[in-house]
C-alpha cells in the first residue's frame, strides 16, 4: 500500500471535518457538560492539556465555551516521591496510576498525558484514544557557565572535566557517560523549574531536560545544547501529549480519533513496541526515537548500561503502517545483542 503523506495542518484539518460528520458531542448527544478532563498539576502537565483543550474546542464547536470542560488536577506517586532516582522507584505507571483509577472510577472523563510517562501497557478498560503532534523530541544540555564555546560534532565536549551532571534519568546517564566517563552524577528531580533553580543554586554544573517541556513552557531561551539524536537519543513518546479515555466511551472515542495527528500515532506506535518487547521500565537505559521521511518510518533504538560502558544502536525503515511490527523487530534486534547480565540487572528486585 502507497501512503500518501499531508502536511500536519492537511491532516487536521481532514480530522476537523471528521470530528464534525461524527456524531460526537453533536447536538443530538445525551453527555453532560463539563466534559471532565484529568491532568498532572506540574507547570509542564497543566500547559499541555490547556493546549489539548484548546485544540478539542476548535473542531468541536459545542465545546468551544469556557465551561465545557472541568479539570482535575492528579497526584500520582512521580510527583509526591522526589528523593529516588525513577529507576529505584520502579517507573510502570508512576506518573499514571491514579489518573487511571479516576478514569475507571468515572471520575473524570479523559486524561492527558506526556507519553513519555505513560506505561506501554495500559489496564484493559483503558485506551490511548488520541496522539498530539509532536513537540521537538530532543534533549538539551543546560550549563550554569555557557562561556565555553560549543563544537556542534562534539557537544559533550562542552563540559569541564569531572563536571557534576543533575540528572534522575538513566538513558540520559549512559548515553553521556559513554562519551564523557568523567563526568559525575547527582539526583536533580522535581518539575521543570525547580530543576532549574537548583541548577541556578549551584546543586550541580548541568542539566538535562527535554526541549519540548521548555518550549511549552516559554522556557526555550533556556536551552544551551541541543542534542540531536546521534548524540543522545530521546525518550519513545518524547515530546508527544497522548490522551486516555475508557475503552467503553465509544463517543468520545471517535471525538479525541478524529482530532489526532496520524504521524505522531506512527512513531509513537513504533516507539513504544520497541519499549514494549524490551519490557521497559525505568530501570534499564533505553531509547527509542522515530520519524517519517520520505513516507516511510524510520526507527533506532538504543539500549545502554547504566555507566555507558555498554551502548548499543539498532535501526529500521519500513512503511508507516507497519509502525508496530517495525517497533518489536528493532526491539527483537537489540534484546538479541545485549548481553545478558544487562537485562538481569532489569529485572532484578
Ligand atoms: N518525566 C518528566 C517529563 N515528562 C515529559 C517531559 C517533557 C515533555 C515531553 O517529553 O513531552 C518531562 C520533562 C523532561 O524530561 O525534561
Amino acid at each position: 500500500m502507497n501512503v500518501t503523506l499531508l502536511p500536519s495542518d492537511a491532516l487536521l484539518r481532514v480530522a476537523a471535518e471528521a470530528a464534525r460528520r461524527s456524531h460526537g458531542l453533536s447536538g443530538s448527544s445525551r453527555r453532560t457538560l463539563p466534559l471532565r478532563v484529568g491532568t498532572r498539576a506540574s507547570p509542564l502537565a497543566l500547559v499541555q492539556t490547556r493546549h489539548f483543550l484548546n485544540r478539542l474546542s476548535h473542531f468541536c464547536p459545542v465545546l468551544r465555551d469556557l465551561e465545557a470542560f472541568q479539570e482535575h488536577q492528579i497526584s500520582t506517586e512521580g510527583d509526591r516521591n522526589l528523593t529516588q532516582r525513577l529507576a529505584e522507584i520502579g517507573g510502570k505507571g508512576l506518573f499514571a496510576k491514579e489518573i487511571h483509577e479516576a478514569l475507571q472510577a468515572g471520575h473524570i472523563d479523559f486524561a492527558v498525558h506526556s507519553l513519555k510517562d505513560l506505561e506501554t501497557h495500559l489496564p484493559d478498560d483503558l485506551v490511548l484514544a488520541c496522539t498530539m503532534t509532536r513537540e521537538d523530541a530532543r534533549d538539551v544540555i543546560i550549563r550554569r557557565d555557557r562561556s565555553v564555546e560549543v563544537d556542534p560534532n562534539d557537544p559533550f565536549a562542552a563540559l569541564p572535566e569531572g563536571a557534576v551532571v543533575g540528572c534522575a534519568s538513566v538513558r540520559r546517564q549512559a548515553q553521556m557517560l559513554a562519551r564523557r566517563p568523567d563526568l559525575r552524577f547527582c539526583l536533580l528531580r522535581g518539575n521543570v523549574q525547580t530543576r532549574l533553580a537548583k541548577l541556578a543554586d549551584g546543586a550541580c554544573d548541568a542539566t538535562l531536560l527535554a526541549l519540548a517541556g521548555l518550549r511549552r513552557l516559554g522556557l526555550e531561551d533556556r536551552a544551551d545544547i541541543i542534542l540531536e539524536p546521534e548524540h543522545m537519543l530521546p525518550a519513545s513518546g518524547q515530546g508527544i501529549v497522548g490522551v486516555t479515555v475508557r475503552r467503553s466511551d465509544e463517543e468520545l472515542r471517535e471525538l479525541l480519533g478524529a482530532i489526532e495527528d496520524l504521524e505522531a500515532r506512527w512513531v509513537s506506535t513504533a516507539e513504544r513496541a520497541l519499549l514494549d518487547v524490551l519490557d521497559g521500565s525505568c530501570r534499564t537505559p533505553i531509547g527509542g526515537y522515530a520519524r517519517i521521511e520520505n513516507n516511510e518510518l524510520y526507527l533506532r533504538g538504543l539500549v545502554a548500561s547504566e555507566d555507558g560502558s555498554f551502548i548499543l544502536h539498532r535501526e529500521l525503515r519500513g512503511a508507516p503502517h507497519d509502525a508496530a511490527a517495525i517497533g518489536r523487530e528493532v526491539g527483537a534486534m537489540l534484546k538479541r545483542d545485549t548481553p545478558a547480565d544487562i537485562f538481569a540487572e532489569m529485572t532484578r528486585d
